[in-house]
């Protein structure tokens, strides 16, 4: 059996050439984070790297390391105009006159980093937009809407390197095959079921939710005496990426809330780099992303570290919840 390639994948459908090859780029990139994380143990960098990003979280030494990679070898693809990525306070502006079609690549290089001691799977995040126009190298220029996004996706270290991508038709997860180096096709179209009875949540914030997340939570473990009249199961990663692969591998919800604990900062997750492409995968796969008040991807951006309340997957049960917080 022939198998298709990441590459072949994408001419198949009709990706330009310029976001074929940063595509290829990303993936390469990934490839190489893949590889520090399974020789983390050896090399002595599972732990923290002593330093706080912009966001004030503790650096692991894998965090500065993922990052330094993903400059280094998508920063030097000619098209790329900037990068912005969670462990970089400044916009890395890699051209000073940004044109019309310049990509800007958004990332978080290594998503639910905690887990990496305990050997749990991690991944990194990215987003692509292209600029519409010529513009000034600062910060202003990068705060683009989801709805912009013309590519995004993931890669998961787990038990096998996975990529998950979209360009706009569609979502095809890959798996790195060690033999031949090449990421290939092993789960064409995929689509989030609209219904589940599974949801993600860090249920150790209960006290700190606002009431339509509470009662939402209240009334699914209430089982099928209660008002959801179905039993639901519970999972929670702490790694966003293991958690949307799931979801988009057999459906579910995943929700990281507002909460009076993370309100001053607008909630935990990151916008232009964990929510958007996470929700823009989800949409393209059938399902739904939403802030609980609105559509993820129609966020207006105000600043490149901006955090938003996140919760995606089964468009049914989405839909559910924003009952709950209309009500
Ligand atoms: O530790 P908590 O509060 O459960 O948060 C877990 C969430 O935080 C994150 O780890 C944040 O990502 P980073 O590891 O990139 O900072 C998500 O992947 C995950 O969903
Ligand atoms: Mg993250
Ligand atoms: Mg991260």
């Amino acid at each position: 059996m022939t198998q298709t390639t990441l590459r072949a994948q994408l001419q198949g459908q009709k990706t330009d050439t310029d976001l074929l090859m940063l595509m290829e780029d990303i993936a390469t990139a990934c490839q190489m984070i893949a590889d520090r994380v399974r020789h983390g143990a050896f090399a002595g960098v599972l732990g923290t790297a002593n330093t706080e990003n912009i966001q004030g979280e503790t650096q692991k030494e894998l965090d500065v390391i993922s990052d330094e990679i993903f400059q280094q070898i998508v920063g030097a693809n000619p098209t790329v105009a900037a990068l912005v990525s969670e462990e970089v306070d400044e916009v890395n502006w890699r051209k000073q006159s940004p044109q019309a079609g310049d990509f800007v690549v958004y990332y978080d290089p290594l998503d639910g980093s905690s887990n990496l001691d305990v050997n749990l799977s991690v991944g990194t995040i990215f987003s692509i937009v292209r600029l519409d126009a010529a513009t000034a190298p600062d910060a202003a220029a990068v705060q683009i809407k989801g709805t912009q996004q013309i590519a995004a996706g993931y890669a998961i270290y787990g038990p096998s390197t996975g990529l998950v991508i979209t360009v706009g038709q569609g979502v095809d997860g890959f798996t790195h095959h060690p033999g031949s180096g090449e990421f290939l096709l092993t789960q064409p179209a995929m689509n989030i079921p609209p219904q589940t009875q599974e949801f993600a949540i860090n249920t150790s914030r209960y006290d700190l939710w606002e009431a339509p997340v509470r009662k939402y939570i209240d009334d699914c473990l209430r089982g099928a005496s209660g008002p959801r009249a179905k039993k639901f199961n519970m999972r929670w990663c702490a790694s966003m990426v293991a958690d949307v692969h799931r979801i988009l591998i057999r459906g579910g919800v995943f929700l990281y809330p507002k909460d009076s604990g993370n309100a001053a900062q607008g909630g935990k997750l990151r916008l232009m780099y964990e929510a958007n492409p996470m929700g823009m995968l989800v949409e393209q796969a059938g399902g739904a992303s939403s802030t609980g008040r609105g559509r993820i991807m129609e966020v207006d951006p105000t600043g490149h570290h901006q955090r938003v309340p996140v919760i995606l997957g089964s468009r049914d049960e989405v839909a559910v919840i924003e009952e709950y917080y209309r009500d």
